[in-house]
This record gives C-alpha cells, structure tokens and sequence, in this order.
C-alpha cells in the first residue's frame, strides 16, 4: 500500500510566504488606487498631527467644492470625476459582489481538481449611458462562449443587455447599458453646416454617440417590416446631405414605386420615378451616365471626388421589390435587375452609391443583397431574417432585430447596424424627420434666405482620404 509521506512545513516557510503576499498586495493596492490610499493616508495624518477637526473641514470644504463644479459646469465633473466615483460604485455594489455567482450561473466558470477557476474582472468603467466591465477570459475559452451567455449575464447585473467586444487576445469587454437613450423619439437632426459624406449623421447609437451613415464610395441596403420607420433614414440620410445638395455636390435620384413616401419631398430630388417603366429609364440614365463617367475616369483616377461637374450621386429606392420580385413585366424586371446590379458593382469607384430599402430581406425577394456593404437591419418579423440582413451570426451576437417593438413610438426608427469599424452589432434609432421638417427642409432648399445666392459656392466635403 502506498502512503505519501506527510511533511510537516516549517512554521517560518508559512510566516514568511504570508508576508510575501501581504507585501504584494499592499504594493497592487499602491498601484491600482494611489490617490485614494494618498488622500487616505495624508488625512489621517492630518488628523494625528493637528486634531480629526482639521481632516473633517479638509473633507467638507472637497466634498461642497466637488458639488460646487458638478452645479456649474456638469460636463466636465462628470468626466474628471462623476463617472470615475459611479464607476467605483458600481464595481463595489453590482459587479464585485455578484461576479462569482454569475459566473457560474452562467457557466463561464470552470472547476478543476476541487477548485473553482472565474474569468477575472479587470476593471469597470462608466459612461453616460452604459457601463463597460473589462474581463480576462479564461484560458481556453472563445469569444462565441461569451456571446451565447450576453443575455445570462444581463440578468445577473440587471441591465437592459449585454454587449460583448473583443480588446485584444483574452479581454473582452461587457458593455451594460444603464438607460436606454433609444427608448423615446429622437427629433429631426439639425441640417449640418457641413457634410462628410462618410459620416452623415441620421440619429443615435445605443451608447448616446451620433449614429452616422457612409454614403460615398459604398450601398446601403436597410430591411424593416412595414411600419419600422424606413422613411425616417431616407429622410433622416437626405436631411443630412441637403447643404451638399443645395452646392450641387451631391444629386439625389429617387425612386418611389409605392407613391408614398419619396413624393412628399419631391423637390429634393434631381430626378424622380415612379411608375416601373420611369424607374427603368431613370436607372438605365444613371448607368450610362456611370459608365461615361468610368470611362473619364479610366487610367487617371481611381476614386470619386465630388465636384460641381462630377457631383455624387445617390439612388434612393424606396421598397426595391415592387421594381426587382413583385415586378409582372419580365422584361422589365429584367432590365431594373441589371441596372441595380451594375450600379451596386461599378459605381462606388465612381461616385454612385445606392440607398435600398425593402421589407423582406429573403434570396428569392432580393437576390442581390449581397453586393450592398452595408446593411441596417430594422424591425424584422422573424429571427431568421436577421442574419439574411446584417451577416451570418449577428443575431447570436446580440441583433435582436425581431425583438424591437412594432409600437410606433418606441420601436420606429430603431435598427442594428454593423459598423465598419467593428463587426459587433450596434443597436441604433433613426432620427424621425416628421412631414413638417420634409416641408421646411423643401422650403430651405428652393427657398433661399436673404442674401443667400444659389447655387452656394462648394461647401467644405470633408471627406477621409481613399
Ligand atoms: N425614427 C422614428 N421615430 C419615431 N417614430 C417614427 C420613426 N420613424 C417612423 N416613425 C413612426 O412610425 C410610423 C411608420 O413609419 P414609416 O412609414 O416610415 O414606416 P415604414 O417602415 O416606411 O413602413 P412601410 O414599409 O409600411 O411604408 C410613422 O408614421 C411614424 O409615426
């Protein structure tokens, strides 16, 4: 029979690994807090030298100073101080405390020979709408382990939902919205002073950022049931390009086969179709004008800046399956599909981009979705129309486009979108531009104020380099 012997470790080996970790921990507690172990220490060194009543008045006088700056300039307490102490609040009562437990509720913990291994919790940091929890994943484990869990781990800290990014290999953040900014109308946009074609703001992200769009040198195809608010992105994209449009940079081409919603700011547009025979022909226009366009262009540029003489020109289709599926002429259905599906291929390089919007995202309605870059999933009837839209897997990562709320007032206008920088979905809500704001706008751009001569000499296109 085998018997390990025991040995007894000496007294002065335990003493002496106890306080090597006690200096450890003192010098991390240096390291990751200095100003409160600093204010701490220079206190109560206040209070042994001169009386506890000078450490009181010392920490009165900070704590109405510190209401004092929060009372007068709000912003910038918030950013030096006000997220940093919520932040520290947050870590002490929500996520420290229950960390362990949702972890291996959610089964993000491992156990091995008797002991509980937990992905460590590195840091948390507030901003004005969400909380990012910063995390070090276990060894071994993925990304996709994190993003089956977002919605466990949403209950566990109680917030609205979960949001998982990658920082770099092993950390991931958790991003944990507080309030939802989203949640109420956003009004009409103010018309910008000037225009960046690759940032044309159309309302709000999840996290209280600008949500902008790209419009030059990509295609947007945006998919919602009927009533997701895709009239408040058209409108929202053209109020944004409208000063582009007045210095005549940027021609809009709409075509509104249902009648409804591009006719009410029919002046907006340089051209404008709505029969399927007219929508041909305006599509035919715009390809012939792109290739002559490719023609000049060849083997002297091999990107678009828009000029008077070049503007860029952007084709809105309001519900593009009344021209491609529901079409009954085949022939003409024939002819608007290869209009599209040349625009969608050749035109970015040349300054032609195309803004579809449609209501049913699947192959046999829309069986060129795939040359559309980028893709705005609005309100969708079933989960699987998700990831026909925004990419295979982005419902999984949290693309919740069939759970956003067909009422009007709080669900119209939102939409996920996936962002160029970062393939994780972003919850975002289009700026809702009423029939009043498409009048005024109508008026600002036909209408000039005093002293305001037309067409405007170019405004600044601020645009990123190619
Ligand atoms: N961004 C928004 N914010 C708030 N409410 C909105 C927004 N967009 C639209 N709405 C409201 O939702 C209603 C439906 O919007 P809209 O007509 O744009 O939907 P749609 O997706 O174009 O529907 P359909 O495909 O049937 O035309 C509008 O009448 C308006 O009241």
């Amino acid at each position: 029979m085998f018997r390990p012997t025991v040995v007894q470790t000496p007294a002065i080996i335990t003493i002496t690994l106890l306080c090597w970790r006690l200096l450890l921990g003192t010098v991390r507690m240096l390291y990751r807090h200095p100003i409160a172990i600093v204010a701490t220490a220079g206190l109560s060194a206040l209070a042994v030298v001169y009386g506890w009543q000078w450490s009181a008045g010392l920490v009165s006088s900070l704590v109405l100073g510190l209401v004092g700056w929060a009372l007068l300039h709000r912003s910038s307490f918030s950013w030096w101080v006000g997220w940093r102490l919520l932040a520290f609040w947050r870590l002490v009562w929500i996520y420290r405390p229950h960390w362990s437990f949702a972890m291996s509720g959610a089964g993000l913990s491992k156990l091995a020979k008797g002991l509980e291994y937990r992905p460590r919790l590195v840091k948390v940091t507030c901003g004005p709408v969400a909380d990012q929890v910063t995390v070090k994943m276990l060894k071994g484990q993925s990304f996709d382990d994190w993003t089956t869990r977002a919605d466990n781990l949403a209950h566990a800290f109680r917030a609205l939902s979960c949001r998982t990014s990658i920082v770099r290999a092993g950390l991931l953040r958790l991003t944990f919205p507080r309030r939802d900014p989203l949640r109420t109308p956003i009004p009409a946009l103010p018309i910008p002073d000037v225009v960046n074609l690759h940032a044309v703001p159309v309302g709000l992200c999840e996290d209280g950022r600008s949500w902008t769009l790209k419009v030059h040198g990509t295609h947007i195809l945006g998919a919602g049931a009927t009533g997701a608010g895709k009239g408040s992105l058209i409108w929202s994209v053209v109020r944004g390009l409208l000063p582009a449009v007045r210095a005549g940079l940027v021609e809009l081409v709409g075509l509104d086969p249902k009648l409804m919603e591009l006719s009410y700011g029919r002046e907006l547009f340089h051209r404008y179709a709505a029969a399927p025979e007219e929508c041909a022909d305006l599509l035919d226009e715009v390809v012939k004008r792109m290739q002559e366009r490719a023609t000049m262009f060849g083997g002297h540029r091999r990107s678009h800046t828009p000029t008077i003489e070049d503007p860029f020109v952007l084709v809105i289709v309001d519900e593009i399956a009344f021209l491609t599926a529901y079409q009954n002429d085949r022939d003409l259905k024939r002819r608007i599909n290869a209009a599209l599906a040349t625009l969608t291929t050749q035109g970015r390089a040349v300054g032609v981009g195309v803004m579809a919007l449609l209501q049913d995202p699947r192959k046999e309605v829309m069986n060129i979705r795939n040359l559309f870059p980028d893709k705005i999933a609005m309100r969708l009837d079933e989960s699987e129309q998700v990831d026909m839209v925004l990419g295979e897997g982005a419902r999984e990562r949290g693309a919740l486009a069939d759970f956003i709320s067909p009422i009007p007032s709080v669900g119209a206008g939102v939409a996920y979108v996936r962002l160029e920088t970062s393939p994780e979905p972003v919850r975002v809500r289009a700026a809702y531009v009423s029939d009043a704001d498409i009048r005024d706008m109508v008026a600002w751009l036909t209408n000039p104020a005093d002293g305001d001569t037309l067409p405007l000499p170019p405004i600044e296109l601020a645009q990123e380099a190619e």
